[in-house]
């Protein structure tokens, strides 16, 4: 992926996730201590939906509660999702809904001085 992608250095773990029928990952962002602002995900298998919304915090202003999804995308088998600066995780949140069976390896790079 980082040959692909042209991100010699930029990665030093992949984080795999495997769901199940009717399995979902929750809104979340990627914002742990240590965590570099890229991040590189490869779906596998069934096709997935992932959406992006506001953070609650940058959004009270907004009447209308839906007004927050700004981003859908529709992953398939092969599909690579960057995420890059964090900003992104700072403002948004992302879901992950599969249609069915599906793997997720997620390549991202961890500052081992923030691991004790
Ligand atoms: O399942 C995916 O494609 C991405 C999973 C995810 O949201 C994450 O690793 O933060």
């Amino acid at each position: 992926m980082k040959q692909a992608l042209n991100l010699d250095g930029a990665f030093n773990e992949v984080l795999s996730a495997a769901y199940m029928e009717k399995q979902r990952m929750a809104f979340h962002s990627d914002a742990e201590k240590g965590l570099g602002s890229i991040l590189a995900s490869l779906s596998l298998g069934s096709s997935a939906y992932m959406h992006f919304r506001l953070h609650n915090q940058y959004s009270s202003e907004l009447a209308d509660p839906s007004r927050r999804d700004v981003l859908s995308l529709f992953l398939r088998h092969g599909d690579v999702v960057v995420m890059q600066g964090g900003d992104v995780q700072t403002y948004y949140e992302h879901t992950v809904v599969p249609l069915n069976f599906r793997v997720a390896a997620t390549a991202r790079f961890i500052n081992s001085a923030n691991h004790h």
